[in-house]
């Protein structure tokens, strides 16, 4: 028998024996390396994702185009479902597997649930004091909280219906009054959207109508601003240079910012008024059944209790929250269903069906006939697929340094979770390319709006989801049920519809929806 491995070496021909005994030696330590390195994983450091080189300085800057995410998605066939690339100093990582952006939002969500807000944030979050922008902490924690559960808690939403239904009221009477002429339909769903928002701010009182006159107005700046949050920053790529916002965004920016802010001082002050008033009259402050946005945020303002209480600068920045994060990803959503259905007459066809026998020719939508409305909802599911208004989600950032598929994630690295890439890849979608709201109806998987199904990610997942899915959920199948069951929508005669589309903030139609309304309810008084 022998006795070890030295026996077996010594035991041997002496030709062979140095050669075996130095084969042993590399071969023990092999093994004893790979086992201490399987036990301590820790001690082989990965290394950062595979990517594209860049220019010295610069990095990836100039050759990323004007349509950043078909690109990404093209760069990911290269280089995998995670890369990385340098923009300036700044390290970029983009993640479009399904399986590594749950490590992301799932596994190692309390590590990545941070923003990395471009340096012009600060002035539409009033100093770093909304939901959207915040990192992961109390001052969000409490904010998220407020906003979540009783702003947009099913009570205020509830009572605060009429508001909405009279907003979808008032577009449906305008597409009336040019009837038969060419409309803007992404125009018409972005005034519904932010008319339901101010009405639902100023909340049934007088100044409502001077709320909704401020749409219009909000409209442009909203626009303006989405638009400048999108461009590249120089003074994001290189901070030494923010100082001297060489390309005038910041400015920009803060001008945008302070005009917004101008209309939120009115509207407080006005609804200040109203509510002292009601005091004086003798009645409850603040009407109790009307649980307005602005009211239900100045109680907490003037509460006393320090756990719920806000400061003026957050509950400015959760009003600029909910009309810049609500209005154009609504709005935008609106025209693109309306825009696929129109180029798929078969499921136009099925949703009209549904409209009729569900709501009836003889009835306005209402949000009550919604949960009934399935096929409608799944062609929404199926526009938020092919079009998430957000592609890259709201871009995360690691607080401490971290392993993604087998990677190292430094801290700070800016993360694009790539959806638009996910919702479209062949490996997760049959005929990803392909419009059909078949694949979300009964016996196909579900899909709801959560972010539990890492597939289908059109509202974000993890903590920092998108904090307004009640509100944007009804609003988005309440606009489109509505504008639909009221007018079949054609094209002008000779204009073909053009489905591509222009990345941004919000990524939209590249030309707008201009299409001519006819009437489709019976009772032409519905329309009056
Ligand atoms: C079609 C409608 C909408 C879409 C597609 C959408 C999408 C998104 C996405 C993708 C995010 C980032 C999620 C992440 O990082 O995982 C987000 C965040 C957010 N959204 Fe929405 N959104 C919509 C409507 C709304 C509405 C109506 C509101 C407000 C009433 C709103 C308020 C917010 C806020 C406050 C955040 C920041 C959440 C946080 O960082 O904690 N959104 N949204």
């Amino acid at each position: 028998m022998w006795s070890s491995w030295w026996d077996i070496a010594f035991s041997m021909n002496n030709k062979y024996s140095a050669e075996l005994l130095t084969l042993l030696l590399i071969t023990t330590s092999a093994v004893l390396w790979i086992f201490r390195a399987a036990k301590n994983p820790k001690k082989a450091s990965p290394r950062l994702p595979p990517g594209p080189l860049g220019l010295p300085l610069v990095g990836y800057l100039p050759f990323l185009g004007s349509q950043v995410h078909r690109e990404f998605s093209q760069l990911a066939k290269i280089y995998g479902p995670i890369y990385k690339f340098w923009l300036g100093t700044k390290l970029c990582v983009v993640v479009s597997s399904p399986s590594l952006a749950k490590e992301v939002v799932r596994d190692h969500d309390s590590v990545f649930a941070n923003r990395d807000p471009p340096i012009s944030a600060q002035f539409v979050t009033f100093g770093g004091n909304d939901i959207v922008f915040s990192p992961l902490g109390k001052n969000w924690r409490k904010l998220r909280k407020i906003f979540v559960s009783q702003m947009l808690g099913s009570t205020v939403l509830d009572n605060s219906y009429s508001l909405r239904r009279e907003q979808v009221m008032k577009s449906i009477r305008n597409v009336y009054a040019n009837i038969g002429n060419p409309i803007d339909v992404g125009e018409l769903a972005f005034l519904t959207s932010i008319n339901s928002v101010m009405s639902m701010f100023w909340g049934g009182t007088e100044q409502e109508e001077k709320g909704v006159v401020f749409g219009a107005e909000f409209k442009n700046m909203t626009t303006e601003l989405m638009v400048l949050l999108g461009k590249s920053n120089l003074s994001d790529i290189f901070p030494v240079l923010a100082r001297f916002d060489i390309q005038g965004i910041q400015r920009q920016v803060k001008k945008v910012a302070d005009s917004f802010e101008r209309v939120f001082d009115s509207a407080i002050d006005q609804r200040k008024k109203t509510m002292e008033a009601e005091k004086d009259d003798g009645r409850p402050e603040g009407n109790e059944e009307r649980k307005d946005f602005m009211q239900f945020l100045l109680r907490l303002h003037d509460g006393e209790d320090r756990s719920s209480s806000i400061t003026m600068p957050q509950l400015k920045a959760v009003l600029m929250d909910t009309v810049v994060g609500g209005t154009d990803t609504t709005a935008t959503t609106t025209e693109w269903a309306i825009a696929e259905l129109m180029q798929h007459p078969e499921a136009m066809k099925k949703v009209h069906q549904e409209l009729t026998q569900v709501v009836g020719l003889n009835n306005l939508v209402e949000e009550f006939h919604l949960p009934k409305l399935t096929y409608l909802d799944a062609v929404i599911k199926e526009t938020l697929r092919l079009h998430p208004p957000l592609p890259f989600l709201i871009p995360r950032c690691p607080s401490k340094c971290s392993t993604i598929g087998g990677y190292m994630v430094p801290e700070g690295t800016r993360i694009f979770l790539n959806i638009w890439a996910i919702h479209r890849d062949p490996n997760v979608w049959e005929n990803p390319l392909e419009f059909r709201p078949e694949r979300f109806l009964n016996g196909h998987m579900e899909f709801d709006y959560n972010g539990n199904n890492f597939e289908y990610l059109p509202f974000g997942s993890g903590r920092r989801v998108c904090a307004g899915i009640p509100l944007g959920e009804k609003m988005l199948n309440f606009v489109v049920a509505s504008f639909l069951h009221s007018f079949e929508w054609k094209m002008p005669l000779g204009e073909k519809l053009d489905l591509s589309d222009s990345f941004g903030m919000v990524t939209k139609k590249m030309t707008p929806l201009v299409a001519i309304p006819t009437t489709r309810l019976s009772n032409l008084e519905l329309y009056a």
